[in-house]
Order: structure tokens, then C-alpha cells, then sequence
């Protein structure tokens, strides 16, 4: 039998061209140094799932120069890119996404995030002297980020009076909290652009965690799944930041909350490159709808789970599944 290393372009799903692809103009922003912060945001995650934030106060140096290192090892030859591979399920990975045979138009680093102290999963290229700036500007990043999700929450439990304040951030900053950085890229393809058509970056899916913080370059392609099925694309903004509702939170929100579908679609015409940093409670943790936002009467959605339960079925799961299904009532 012969295994191909890497899937075939053709294996790739083709996605047609939209008659509405427009960018969707209407992407809640929140601006995070204003007042009243905190009910933007708790609207965008009820209407949308997915929100763009400003004055995010972290600062652009170090999203550049983690940004610039991302460049530069992609950059490098393929073979030494793999020796950083396969992503199982960290590492290095090319095309194939997670365990279960999906596909993508995209190249990854996926690491694995400790709490406390913060720390990465390593990877070999991490030893070359060439990378030497790598985990310094990583670091840093994960530091920046880390803290604005944190505020985020924050707001997101004073949006919803959720007391104590620090309850839905806390599952975050936990010392045992789960944590996954990936760095994708999306090379320019110039057989795709003569094509004039998309492909699958990366399939549509919900991101299991409790939320994401993710940041791209100037490139197009990512697109969001809105309430009545249609898919919109997202302006991209390299100098802000984008706050995806995950699994997790529809559950502790008993659904007031929706976690967002999400694919980016590969046009080819110019490299996309996209850190997202997911962030899961610790693996003990219940996940089940906050008492305090339940109404009188109401019951839970969902039947109760540990992060540890929910990841395992995640990763038994393909990309598109509908991951909570099997835990509804
Ligand atoms: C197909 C898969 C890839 C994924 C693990 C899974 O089995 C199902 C969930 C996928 C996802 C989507 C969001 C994130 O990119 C990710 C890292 C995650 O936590 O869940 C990926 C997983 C992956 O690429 O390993
Ligand atoms: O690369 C992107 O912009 C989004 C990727 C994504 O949704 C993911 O890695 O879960
Ligand atoms: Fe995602």
C-alpha cells in the first residue's frame, strides 16, 4: 500500500464561490477602554459569538516580532520544517488537522500551554540558533494575550453579573488551566489565484475551549457562521484582536451564549498567517450552566462533563462535528 505523506491538492475540499461573499460589515466591536464594555461584549457573544476588540493594551512590537519569527520558519525548507512533526497533537503539521482525516490548505505549529509556571511544549527547531528569538518573542506573546483574555472574562462576568467577578477569568489563569497556541499559515498558491477559486484553509468547526483570541495578518479568509446559517467573511485587521466563543462557554452560559462556526478559506493570492491562543479550563473542571444565570425554573442543556471528558470525545471527533451534541439532554 502506499501512504502519501501529504494529502493531494485534489483531497483538499473545494468550496464554490459565494454570490454573497462580501465582507460582513456588521462584526461587533468592542472597544475594551470605553464604558459599558462590559454589555458590548455580552451582547456580541449572544448575537454573534465571535467579536473584534481595540485598545486591547497589547502592545504591536510583540505581535510583530512573534509574527516575524512565524514568517521566518515557515520559510525554512520542508525538511526541516517536519522535524518538528507530525502534530500528534503537537508539533508541526502540514494539510492533515488533528487525528481523524481532515484536510486544509494550511501548515501548522501547535503548542501544548502550562499555566503556571507559562510554559510551551518544545519542539526541536526551538534549538537551532536560527530560532533562538523564537521562544523569547513566544513567550512574551502568550504573557500579552493571556492577560487580555483574562480581562475579557472579566468584563464578560460583569456584562452577565456573574459574582465573584473573577469565576469565568479564574478557570483561565488557573494554575492546572489548559491551554493551546497554534500558528497557521496559509502559503500563497499561485495555481489556486490563476483558478480564481477557494479552498478549504480550514474546515468549518467550533473551537471546544472556553474562548480563543485570535490575531492575523492583512490576509482575507477567515469567515464566521451567523444564526441563520449564512457565512460572512471578516475583514482582516492586523492590529486587533478576535474573540471566538467557544463549547465551553455556550455550556456555562446554557446557551445563552452560541459558540461560532468558523472555516478560513485559501484564495492563494496572498500568504495568510494567523496565531490563535485557545483557552481551556483545567481538565478536572465541571463544565455545567452557572447557577446565577440560570432563570427561575430553568434547566440545564447539557448534561455535566469534566474538560477532561469533552477533550477526549473532541479529539475522537472530526473538525466539523457537532461536538456538543452528544453531551445535549
Ligand atoms: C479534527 C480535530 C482537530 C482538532 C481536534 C479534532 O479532533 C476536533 C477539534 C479540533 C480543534 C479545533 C480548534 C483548534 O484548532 C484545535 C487545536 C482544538 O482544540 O480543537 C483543533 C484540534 C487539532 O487541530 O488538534
Ligand atoms: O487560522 C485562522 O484564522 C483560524 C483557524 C482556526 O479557527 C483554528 O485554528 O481553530
Ligand atoms: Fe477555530
Amino acid at each position: 500500500m502506499v501512504v502519501l505523506a501529504n494529502p493531494a491538492l485534489d483531497e483538499i475540499p473545494l468550496v464554490r464561490p459565494q454570490k454573497h461573499g462580501a465582507f460582513f460589515s456588521a462584526i461587533p466591536v468592542v472597544d475594551l477602554s470605553r464604558p459599558f464594555s462590559a454589555e458590548a461584549l455580552v451582547k456580541a457573544c449572544e448575537d454573534v459569538g465571535f467579536v473584534k476588540v481595540i485598545n486591547h493594551n497589547v502592545p504591536m512590537d510583540v505581535v510583530q516580532r512573534l509574527e516575524a519569527e512565524t514568517v521566518k520558519f515557515f520559510e525554512m525548507p520542508q525538511v526541516f520544517k517536519e522535524t518538528s512533526g507530525p502534530a500528534d497533537p503537537f508539533g508541526y503539521g502540514n494539510k492533515r488537522i488533528g487525528p481523524n482525516g481532515d484536510v486544509g490548505l494550511v501548515e501548522y505549529l501547535l503548542f501544548g500551554i502550562t499555566s503556571k509556571p507559562l510554559s510551551y511544549t518544545s519542539m526541536s527547531f526551538l534549538e537551532e540558533p536560527s530560532a533562538c528569538l523564537f521562544g523569547p518573542a513566544l513567550s512574551e506573546y502568550l504573557v500579552a494575550v493571556k492577560k487580555l483574555a483574562s480581562d475579557v472574562l472579566e468584563l464578560i462576568a460583569e456584562g452577565l453579573k456573574i459574582e465573584p467577578r473573577d469565576l469565568l477569568n479564574g478557570l483561565v489563569t488557573d494554575e492546572q488551566s489548559d491551554g493551546l497556541f497554534r500558528l497557521n499559515h496559509y502559503p500563497r498558491c499561485p495555481l489556486l489565484e490563476r483558478l480564481d477559486r477557494s479552498w478549504t484553509g480550514f474546515g468549518e468547526h467550533t473551537d471546544p475551549q472556553i474562548i480563543s483570541v485570535l490575531r492575523s495578518n492583512n490576509t482575507t479568509g477567515l469567515q464566521i457562521s451567523l444564526k441563520n446559517g449564512s457565512w460572512v467573511s471578516v475583514p482582516p485587521d492586523q492590529e486587533s484582536f478576535f474573540i471566538v466563543v467557544g463549547d465551553c462557554l455556550q455550556v456555562l452560559t446554557n446557551g445563552r451564549f452560541k459558540s461560532v462556526r468558523h472555516r478560513v478559506l485559501a484564495n492563494g493570492c496572498k500568504s495568510r498567517v494567523s496565531m490563535i491562543y485557545f483557552f481551556g479550563p483545567p481538565p478536572a473542571g465541571k463544565i455545567a450552566p452557572l447557577s446565577q444565570l440560570m432563570g427561575e425554573g430553568e434547566q440545564s442543556k447539557y448534561k455535566e462533563f469534566t474538560w477532561a471528558e469533552y477533550k477526549k470525545a473532541a479529539y475522537k471527533s472530526r473538525l466539523g462535528d457537532n461536538r456538543l451534541g452528544q453531551f445535549e439532554k
